[in-house]
């Protein structure tokens, strides 16, 4: 079983929604984030991703961190992800980059509804209820 190792943000707005994503060619809706470099602490790996996917910037003092979880990976069989897990309220709006295909602000309640991957399923949803 390979690891990869990934940054990504719970993202809430003022409408107490969460920010899912769904990248190109892949099923399944998650985080916005991505895989942690070689040289990159877990936080600069998140800052990097969110500008690069949804062009937002935000105040890193702002952000809280809720610890390492680990889940089957959503898209590459035989794999789990070990994600660091952050939180951050977003009152802007985002501008996706083409690797996105969706981004959609959804109520925690009604996210189930939507094909996830495992690891918002079963860790972040249940941090947000
Ligand atoms: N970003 C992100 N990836 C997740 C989550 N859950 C999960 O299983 N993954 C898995 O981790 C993988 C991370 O790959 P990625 O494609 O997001 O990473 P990246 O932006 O650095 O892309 P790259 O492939 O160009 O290096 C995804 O393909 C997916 O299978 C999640 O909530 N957010």
């Amino acid at each position: 079983m390979s690891h990869i190792h990934i940054a990504a943000a719970i993202i809430t707005n003022a409408d107490q929604k969460m920010l899912l994503v769904r990248k190109k060619n892949t099923q399944r809706f998650m985080q916005a984030g991505g895989k942690i470099e070689a040289g990159e602490t877990p936080l600069q790996a998140l800052l990097r991703e969110l500008d690069e996917e949804l062009q937002i910037q935000p105040d890193p003092q702002q952000i809280i961190y809720h610890g390492e979880f680990h889940a089957p990976a959503a898209n590459e069989p035989n794999h789990t992800v070990h994600a660091h897990i952050y939180q951050l309220t977003w009152h802007n709006s985002i501008h996706i980059a083409a690797e996105i295909e969706e981004a959609r602000w959804e109520d925690p309640r009604q996210a189930h509804l939507l094909p996830l991957a495992p690891l918002t399923e079963h860790f972040i949803l249940p941090l947000l209820m």
